[in-house]
């Protein structure tokens, strides 16, 4: 403890004087770091970092524009780059000098200056006070911090430092970018909300290695000492790499074992943890951005109106300058004062009757101070009171207001009212946005014979759009859409088809691969079972459609019921004798799924015996890389899809190939070589091992699967397209599917 505590100090020493300079860590070029092994993190031992010389940031955060120290010098600078406030900064300083066209009055002209730019200082600084009370807010939580010999001790999120080990419990935030070591649960499992650093609702499930599983306050961390070795901070919250050191063996690490910053813990009791990055090296630290001063349309356009103002002051002034040196020194000339009413009186201190050049000047400045008026000073108040007024009938909009959720709008800055009404095109996020990311299995393509009497949603509004002529038809519709809805519903699942429900697959011609089909989606996925004291399945998922498959295939007989490192248990039903019969997989591989593959794989064991490989993905992955024997319904199977994709359904493409033992050892060395490789070309790697082997493959079918459009999303963008507003959506789905939900 003694020695954490003298670190500790030592860190704060060291960092107080970058405090308010610097929000960033040194480390500032991102891009070329990222997949580099460079950070060093030595678990539970403080003096190592002494010994090699290492220093990482505090994980005290601070998200202000200013400090103390800063405050009046930048917000200062931040007003006068207002053109206007410059401007009147500059006369109201020549007002004093006996320059001026009035003498009593001088002063004045400086204070609605003073006071626009003290309101403004005001505000700036009252919404940056703001930004540090939520900082110390977060700074001061309480988290639990191993203190030696396995004690757990309270301490603020402020105080943690790389290499401690934490414990976090039951939806708490993480405090720093933790690796998971092990949970409540004996396969070291936990479940992640990321709601704040992607905007995902559901959960995601996180695992530790196998290695540290039984870690927890009984074993005493005292005894453990490791060494991680892992990328420099960046901003990827995607990928990580890195490798532990565990009695002397290297064990990959990846975003699976990565518990992030100001993600929640969830549905898990409790999990221990090492800190890896802290403070403004973490990864939700690292993609944000500095608050900026945004400025609308409206103020740009005052900056220009205000220039053009200043231009013709200066042309107005000019002219009077000049036509007024013109005739003093014609005056002069004559030597007999013409113009008595410009003749010099005591007051005028820089009337030179020898130098008309000189008087001229003077008069310049003279008259582009008593012209000053010109420019409105007034109009940026006006426009802020508008503004603030307007944040106001805003938050009080009754149409605006939502009961359900009893929210109503809120005007969080009112900088940017006025650009509401000139959006001419919205960015949007299709799944889990404008529709419900809630998946429903609704048909399948099997052996080349189509499944499921369902109607999309998309059928239903193109069927309706054909007889929308016909009252009555609508009429008959709604009612039928109505009745459909009463009937017993299995959240997830919204097949019917009497061919192969209750049991009747196994009289179809095609029985072997129907159950292949949903023994292939009981298996290949990444969803965890949770099982309750009755006994009832259900299931957690990153990917919503998995769940879906899932929760299809326990509906038809296949019960996903159990999932550790190593295996995976179903529960079938055999319907010969109609029980349930366990069958348990061994999972030698998993090849995960990106956005880029489009496509995922388990390689799994059978009880009988048979290496398999399962894969599902998108019909342009899957079908390019099917053997020569495996295309036998490949005609009907792209004929289906297209159905689907018309009727506005996800679609992914099912198959499977069988591996002899030689093959996958082959492969399974080059894929071990590749993961606990830790240099920048990982992924490469990876990505041409599991290329090697997804190929050659057997198609067995098509997954169709629905996410309803939310409600009010069609009206919505009804509305939104009347007023000539443009819509981009971006989706992962196959284009035919975006275009018919289109
Ligand atoms: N769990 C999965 N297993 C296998 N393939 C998948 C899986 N999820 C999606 N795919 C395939 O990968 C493609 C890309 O999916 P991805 O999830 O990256 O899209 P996305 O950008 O998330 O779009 P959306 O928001 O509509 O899901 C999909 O078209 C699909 O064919
Ligand atoms: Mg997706």
């Amino acid at each position: 403890m003694a020695r954490r505590t003298k670190r500790l100090a030592k860190l704060k020493l060291s960092q107080l004087y970058s405090f308010g300079l610097c929000h960033r860590s040194p480390y500032d070029d991102d891009q070329w770091r990222i997949g580099r092994v460079f950070r060093q993190v030595y678990v539970n031992d403080p003096d190592k970092y002494e010994l090699e010389g290492l220093t990482y940031p505090l994980n005290g955060v601070s998200t202000t524009k200013y400090t103390v120290v800063t405050f009046v010098p930048k917000s200062l600078f931040e007003q006068f780059r207002r053109v206007a406030n410059f401007y009147f900064l500059v006369c109201g300083i020549l007002a004093l000098t006996p320059l001026a066209p009035y003498t009593a009055v001088s002063a004045w002209s400086l204070v609605p200056l003073c006071i626009t730019v003290v309101l403004t200082m005001a505000k700036e600084g009252y919404e940056d006070w703001r930004r540090k009370q939520q900082d110390d807010e977060l700074n001061n939580r309480i988290v639990k911090v191993h203190s030696g010999n396995g004690n757990f001790e309270e301490t603020k999120w402020n105080n943690i430092m790389v290499g401690d080990v934490v414990k976090v419990e039951k939806d708490n935030f993480f405090p720093a970018d933790l690796i998971l070591f092990s949970s409540n649960y004996s396969d070291g499992i936990c479940y992640v909300e990321t709601m704040n650093l992607d905007g995902e609702t559901n959960l995601k499930v996180k695992q530790a290695l196998e290695v540290t599983l039984d870690l927890n306050e009984d074993t005493k961390f005292s005894n453990v000492r490791q060494k991680i070795e892992c990328e420099d901070p960046n901003a990827n919250i995607h990928s990580f790499v890195g490798t532990m050191n565990w009695e002397g063996q290297e064990y990959p690490l990846s975003p699976q074992q990565l518990l992030p910053r100001d993600s929640k813990l969830r549905n898990t009791e409790f999990i221990y943890g090492a800190v890896i990055f802290t403070g403004h090296d973490t990864k939700v630290m690292r993609n944000a951005t500095d608050p900026a001063s945004k400025r609308s349309k409206i103020e740009k356009k005052m900056d220009k109106t205000i220039y053009f103002l200043m231009f013709s002051l200066l042309i107005i002034a000019l002219l009077g300058s000049v036509l007024f040196g013109i005739w003093t020194k014609e005056d002069l000339k004559d030597g007999a004062m013409k113009r008595w009413y410009l003749r010099p009186d005591a007051t005028t201190i820089y009337y030179d009757p020898k130098r008309a050049d000189l008087t001229s000047f003077f008069h310049l400045l003279t008259a582009l101070m008593l012209y000053s008026y010109f420019i409105p000073i007034s109009l940026y108040i006006s426009i802020e009171i508008v503004k603030i007024l307007q944040a106001g009938f805003i938050n009080n909009d009754i149409k605006m207001y939502d009961k359900e959720s009893n929210e109503p709008t809120h005007a969080r800055t009112s900088n940017l009212n006025e650009e509401l009404g000139m959006v001419d095109t919205i960015l949007s996020d299709k799944t889990g946005t404008l529709t419900c990311n809630m998946m429903e299995f609704i048909k399948c393509s099997i052996a080349g014979t189509a499944y499921g009497q369902g109607v999309s949603e998309v059928e239903k509004a193109m069927a309706m759009r054909k007889g929308a002529r016909l009252d009555a038809d609508i009429e008959n519709g709604d009612h039928k859409e109505k009745k459909i809805d009463e009937g017993p519903h299995v959240k997830g699942f919204n097949f019917e088809d009497p061919r192969i429900m209750n049991g009747n697959w196994i009289h179809e011609p095609n029985k072997d691969i129907i159950r292949d089909f949903f023994r292939l989606l009981t298996i290949c996925h990444t969803c965890v079972p949770q099982v309750d004291e009755i006994g009832k399945v259900s299931y957690e998922s990153e990917s919503p459609d998995e769940a879906a498959f899932v929760i299809a295939a326990r509906e038809l007989g296949f019960e996903f019921y159990s999932r550790s490192q190593k295996h995976i248990t179903v529960h079938e039903r055999d319907l010969i004798r109609n029980v349930f019969q366990e069958r348990k997989y061994e999972v030698l591989n998993i090849l995960e799924f990106t956005s880029s593959r489009k496509r995922m794989s388990v390689i799994v064991k059978e009880p009988e015996g048979r290496i398999l490989l399962l894969i599902k993905g998108a019909d342009s992955e899957i079908f390019k890389r099917l053997g020569p024997g495996g295309r036998k319904f490949e005609e009907e199977t792209r004929q289906h899809i297209n159905e689907y994709s018309d009727s506005g359904l996800r679609t992914l493409v099912l198959a499977y190939r069988v591996l002899d033992e030689k093959d996958y050892k082959g492969f399974a060395e080059k894929f071990h070589a590749a993961k606990v490789c830790v240099s920048a070309d990982r992924c490469v790697k990876i990505e041409e091992a599991a290329d090697s082997i997804e190929k050659d493959l057997h198609l067995l079918g098509a997954t169709a699967v629905e996410d309803k459009l939310q409600k009010g999303v069609p009206e919505c963008i009804d509305k939104l397209a009347k007023a000539g507003i443009k819509i981009w959506v971006l989706t992962g789905d196959k284009m035919e599917t975006s275009i018919n939900i289109g």
